[in-house]
This record gives C-alpha cells, structure tokens and sequence, in this order.
C-alpha cells in the first residue's frame, strides 16, 4: 500500500520572528515532529519565510517587488540550509522545490514533479516546496503559498492539508477557536478579517478559500497552530486546531485538476439559459456564449461565468477564442463537451 499524501504549510508569521529573522526553536520542533511522520505519510513541506530571512541582506529594504525577489533568492538558501540542519538532527534528508504557477497549467508537466517527488520519498527524502519569487511574475504568481500548497494537495490527491497559522486555527467573533467545520459556507468566511502578518501575503481569508477548494475536493483540512507539544500530531489526531470535513466527491483525478491546478487561460460569459444547462450537465454549445474574453486555444481551460460575471464552471475549449469569434453559424457548434465541463 503506498503511503498517504500529507502537506503540511508553513506560513511566515510561524517560523519567523517580528524582525523577519528565522526561528531556529520553532524549526527545530518542526523538523522533529515531522521527521517523525515520515514512516506514516508521504510528506511535503511547503514553507514560506524567505522573503523575511532575507530582506536584511538588502541595503534600504522597502518591500517593493523586484526587492522582495532579491530578498527571497537570498532568504530561500538561508532557510533551506536552517532546515537541511534541523532535520539532519533526526537523520532525515531534504530537498528543495521551487514551483511556478505555469508548472501548474498543464498536467503532463506537474506530475513530472509528482514523479520527482516519488523518488525523493521512495529514498526517505522530505521536499521542501517554495514559490519561485524570484521568476514570478505579477500576474502570473500563485497568490500565496496556501494556493500552492492546496493545488499541490489536489494534484497529488492528498489525504491531509495541514495549513499552520500563528493564530492557532479558526477564531470566532469572540477570538475563540473553532474546532470543527463540517461545511465551509459564507457564514464561516463572516468570521474572517481581512488583516494579515506583514510579510506573509495569505492571512486567515487566504486559508479557508483555498480550504474551501481542497475540502470540495475531498481533502481533510487542519489549520492548527505550533502553541502546543507536539501540535502536528495533535491536529492530524483532530486534537489541535480546526478541523474541516472533506465534501464527498465523484469527479476523477483529471476533472479534480481542471477544477483547481489548471490555469483557466480565458473566460467565455453564458447566458442563463446555458448556466441552466450546464447545471443539466449538458454540453456547452455556441448558442449560450455572450462575450469571449481573452485569448485561448483549443484544448486550454476556460473558465465559464455567468451574466453577473460569477465563475460557473471551468472547461477545456473544444474551440479557440478566434474560431468562437469568427464563427459563421452558431447552430449546433459544441465549445465543450459535458466530459470536459467542472461546474464550481
Ligand atoms: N477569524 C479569524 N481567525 C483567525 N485568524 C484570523 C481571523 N480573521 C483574521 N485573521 C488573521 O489571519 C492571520 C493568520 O494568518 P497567519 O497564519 O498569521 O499568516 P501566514 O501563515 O499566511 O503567514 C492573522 O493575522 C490573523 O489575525
Ligand atoms: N514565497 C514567500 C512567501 C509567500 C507567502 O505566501 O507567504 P505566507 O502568506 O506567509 O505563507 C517567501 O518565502 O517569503
């Protein structure tokens, strides 16, 4: 039987101090509750911090993007070397990972990664993932590392998404900790506020989005925090933190893909007449198509959304953007097929 998938995120604001500084005791406890599930789970790691690790490096730091890149090609070799240290005190070996959302968009490319990882674990190897900051370009960057981890989540199929938080979890209006979310609706994003540590980019309404589409996905989701012993242990037990239940689901690894990995490359607006049919799960034929926006190929994943501009559905086009727009007749012309369609 192979071993379960588990990813485990680490955000700035829990391994690093006010100053942005790395915090050694806090990532030697990391490195000896992890290397402790390495018999159990097959574990990646994904950290933020290399941005606060290496920002004091740069003369007259201001926060500003080409400097945050600077700081995280400085900061990541710190932050890799702390952890390469911490866990060889448990005889474990790390690798490093750095991801680009791109590496995303198609599925051939990411489960090449899947691959590599699959020789790093078969060789008892933990992969410590980051973003690439210092390629990533505005438009085209994961939003956070709760995104990367979550897609990473999808992608592999894990079992558990464990998004550690310096909160401790989920905290109620009266800055209690929920424990437990059978269900992710709008009444538990109305307890979120929009503040978040100041060098991390998620924050609390960052976690429970991307809980929210792992959880769809039928993934476990923890968002815990490092206040207790053994804490990571805990919320795996549902000890720790706050637990939120996996949603049954039927779709198949690829339309579990399409739904979240991909990089929908445009947007088509439907009418509600087609939003109607394709809650029927019927095709999506020309006829429904209101506006074509931005530019695709055949075969790239849209993104279908509704008059008031409300993402639907994604889909993989059967038609570019220029075959919709210069079509000569709308009769009976399939811009996707049912198979290809995952209603959100
Ligand atoms: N209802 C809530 N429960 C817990 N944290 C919340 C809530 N609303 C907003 N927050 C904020 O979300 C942030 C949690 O994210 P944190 O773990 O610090 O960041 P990251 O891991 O992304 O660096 C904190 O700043 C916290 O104050
Ligand atoms: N890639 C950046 C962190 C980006 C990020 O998502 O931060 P956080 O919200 O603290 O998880 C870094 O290593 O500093």
């Amino acid at each position: 039987m192979p071993r379960p998938v588990l990813v485990l995120k680490f955000g700035t604001a829990s391994i690093t101090q006010s100053t942005g500084e790395l915090n050694e005791p806090v990532l030697v406890d990391i490195a000896r509750q992890v290397a402790a599930l390495r018999d159990q789970y097959n574990v990646v790691l994904v950290s933020s911090g290399a941005v606060g690790a290496g920002k004091s490096a740069l003369r007259d730091y201001r926060g500003e993007i080409s400097q945050r890149k600077a700081a995280a090609a400085v900061g990541n070799l710190l932050l890799l070397n702390v952890y390469s240290r911490f866990f060889a005190v448990y005889g474990v070996t790390i690798a490093q990972s750095l991801c680009e959302r791109h590496h995303f968009a198609n599925r051939d490319q990411f489960l090449q990664l899947k691959d590599t990882y699959e020789a790093l674990w078969e060789s008892g190897i933990i992969p410590i993932v980051n973003e690439n900051d210092v390629v990533s370009s505005r438009e085209l960057k994961f939003s956070d590392n709760d995104e990367l981890a979550t897609l990473l989540a999808v992608g592999f199929g894990a079992e558990v998404l464990m998004l550690c938080t310096s909160v401790g979890g989920l905290l109620d209006a009266n800055n209690q900790l929920i424990r437990h979310v059978p269900s992710l609706d709008e009444s538990v994003f109305g307890v979120v506020r929009t503040d978040k540590s100041s060098l991390g980019l998620g924050g609390m309404a960052s976690k429970l989005t991307f809980a929210k589409l792992a959880a769809r996905m039928g993934i476990r989701v923890v968002i815990f925090g490092l206040a207790e012993p053994n804490s990571i242990a805990g919320a795996l037990k549902g000890e720790v933190g706050t637990q939120i239940d996996p949603q049954p689901t039927t779709l198949s690894a690829r339309n579990r893909w399409l739904a979240s990995g991909s990089l929908a490359v445009g947007q088509v607006r439907v009418d509600a007449g087609a939003v109607a049919a394709l809650q029927r799960r019927s095709s999506l034929l020309a006829v429904g198509i209101r506006e074509i926006l931005g530019d695709f190929s055949a075969g790239e994943v849209i993104e279908l959304i509704d008059e008031a501009g409300t993402a639907v559905a994604v889909a993989q086009a059967r038609l570019s953007a220029a075959a919709l727009t210069n079509l000569s007749s709308r009769q009976n012309v399939e811009v996707a097929h049912a198979n290809d369609i995952v209603l959100l």
